[in-house]
């Protein structure tokens, strides 16, 4: 049991009915996990308001209600208490719940359209191997230390970020590099959190059915910044259009990094081939295990990340060039002279920097042979413009499924094939089932080729109506290269 006034310090109240003098149990902002002497934080969202469940979540037990609006309905012996924001309280009081552990770690934020996962789990494993415990938040899974903990977002909400915390706290961690989305932000799952630094990786096309606009998407990253103490970095990308604007209004001490822009953190690529990278970082060359020059930039934030934290330029280069990269990002499986690259790739920007990579480093003569989709439920407006890149970088494209959740798969397909230009029309298939897809890219396919598999990456599941059914693009791939390498 914790005090409710401890749990409300820093919380900015508006109103409060009944005794504020008690125990509570624990906190809940969804009414189904609701107990005895719980705390009910009401959330209006985007589905449903929360204030709606206020009497389901007391007579499940709840003995105090956080609200933006009173109910009309005023019960005995319950403690009521108003806030102008419920998501901004529920962060700062998960955060009292938990004891604060933000302050006993050093957390440095990531956020952006792209890289995010990449640049957090590349300082994730820096850290292990420059003999450190971490904590890694991510949208493939979330780590204490060397404990996996299944990821179900990429920013868990606050409750569930603060107990995280907690337990990387207890486990010993120092440090824990985490991703920020914009969802996150403007849902204040941050809020409570007491960050050393942030960085910005970029910003592109996604996400528009949630924020509106583009306009808005940048005004949420942007709120990272805004957000961040006198004494935390806020390191940004040089060379991204909108990266000078994420640190307009920051008090945090402003860095940053980049391959063409005058930068604090500045590199040159030496070579950039399917083997790797090769940079040179301060004076330095070094290999990479990462391709493309995107990771070139991912590389530079985790360098700059480190060496603002206070580690050793030299120490850090040496270790990270050891490190092995998020999975799911730009996996590559060679069987029979085939390179099957399974990338994450969701964002038109992403599609066109895996494609302009492949590009980049192919020797001439082979095929590029792309298996991509859009995702259901989420931003429409990148469909057709995916397709495009896809069939104007590849020889041949199979348009496919990715999780279409509860849209019709083969209407999601439809979307994506208005952006196919006529004239590559021929080189364009359309194939509903992934598995087919894949196995298509996989027999169209001569030693030499090149196929990439792009939109799911890490993803161990392919989301229908509601349903996760198991698929995984890299076992999937291996299996048929490999069956068909035999027949
Ligand atoms: C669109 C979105 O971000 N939704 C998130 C949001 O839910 P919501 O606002 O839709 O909530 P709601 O269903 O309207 O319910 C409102 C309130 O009523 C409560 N409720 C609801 C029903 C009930 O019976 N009782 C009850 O108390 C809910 O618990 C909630 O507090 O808050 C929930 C709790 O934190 C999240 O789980 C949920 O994530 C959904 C599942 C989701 O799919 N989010 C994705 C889009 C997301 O957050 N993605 C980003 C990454 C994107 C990227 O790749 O960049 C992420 O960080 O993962
Ligand atoms: N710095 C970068 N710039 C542009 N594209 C990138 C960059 N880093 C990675 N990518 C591409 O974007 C894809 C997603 O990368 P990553 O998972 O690191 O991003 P993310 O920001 O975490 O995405 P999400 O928002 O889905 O969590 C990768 O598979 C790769 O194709
Ligand atoms: N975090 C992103 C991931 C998209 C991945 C893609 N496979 C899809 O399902 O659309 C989202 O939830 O929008
Ligand atoms: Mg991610």
């Amino acid at each position: 049991m914790k005090d409710l006034k401890d749990i409300l310090y820093k919380v900015s109240l508006t109103g409060t009915i009944g005794d504020m003098d008690q125990n509570v149990n624990k906190l809940a902002f969804d009414s189904r996990k609701v107990d005895e002497k719980d705390v009910f934080v009401a959330i209006a969202g985007t589905q449903v308001d929360g204030h709606a469940f206020i009497p389901t979540a007391i007579e499940k037990g709840a003995s105090v209600i956080v609200c933006e609006q009173l109910p009309e309905d005023i019960q005995e012996g319950i403690t009521y208490v108003t806030v102008a924001h419920s998501t901004k309280a529920l962060g700062i009081m998960a955060a009292n719940y938990y004891e604060n552990p933000s302050e006993k770690l050093k957390i440095v934020a990531v956020t952006g359209t792209n890289g995010k996962t990449t640049t957090a789990t590349l300082l994730y494993q820096l850290y292990i191997e420059m003999g450190y415990q971490v904590g890694l938040i991510s949208t493939v899974e979330n780590r204490i230390s060397d404990q996996v903990v299944p990821a179900t977002h990429t920013t868990p909400d606050a409750l569930s970020l603060q107990e995280l915390l907690k337990k990387m706290v207890a486990a010993g961690c120092t440090h824990c590099f985490m991703e920020a989305s914009s969802h996150a932000i403007v849902q204040e799952r941050l809020a409570g959190l007491k960050l050393m630094g942030a960085v910005f990786t970029n910003i592109s096309h996604d996400h528009l059915d949630y924020h509106g606009t583009f306009d808005e998407y940048i005004k949420a990253k942007k709120l990272l910044f805004d957000r961040l103490p006198k004494d935390a970095f806020a390191l940004t990308n040089a060379d991204d259009k909108r990266g000078m604007v994420m640190l307009q209004n920051t008090q945090a001490t402003k860095q940053s990094f980049g391959l063409r822009f005058p930068a604090d953190f500045k590199a040159k690529i030496l070579t950039n081939s399917i083997e790797g990278l090769e940079l040179e970082i301060q004076g330095k060359q070094v290999w990479f295990r990462m391709i493309g020059e995107f990771n070139a930039y991912n590389i530079l934030a985790v360098f700059g990340v480190a060496v603002l934290l206070g580690e050793e330029e030299e120490e850090v280069l040496m270790q990270l060039s050891k490190v092995p990269g998020a999975q799911g990002r730009f996996d590559k499986i060679t069987i029979a002279g085939v390179t099957a690259i399974v990338d994450y790739a969701h964002t038109p920007d992403a599609l066109e920097n895996v494609l302009k990579t492949i590009q980049g480093v192919r020797t001439g003569g082979e095929q590029v042979i792309t298996v991509v989709g859009c995702g259901g439920n989420r931003d429409k407006t990148k469909r057709p413009v995916m397709a495009k890149i896809a069939t104007n970088l590849s020889d041949k494209v199979i348009l496919t499924s990715d999780n279409p959740r509860d849209e019709e798969p083969m209407a999601i397909l439809r979307e994506m094939e208005a952006g196919v230009n006529p004239v590559d029309f021929k080189k364009t298939i359309i194939i509903e089932d992934r598995r087919e897809a894949i196995k298509t890219a996989c027999v169209m396919s001569n030693p030499g080729d090149i196929i990439l598999v792009a939109g799911k990456g890490h993803e161990t599941y392919q989301e229908i109506k509601g349903v996760k059914h198991p698929f995984d693009d890299r076992a999937i791939v291996k299996d048929l290269l490999n069956l068909l390498n035999k027949s």
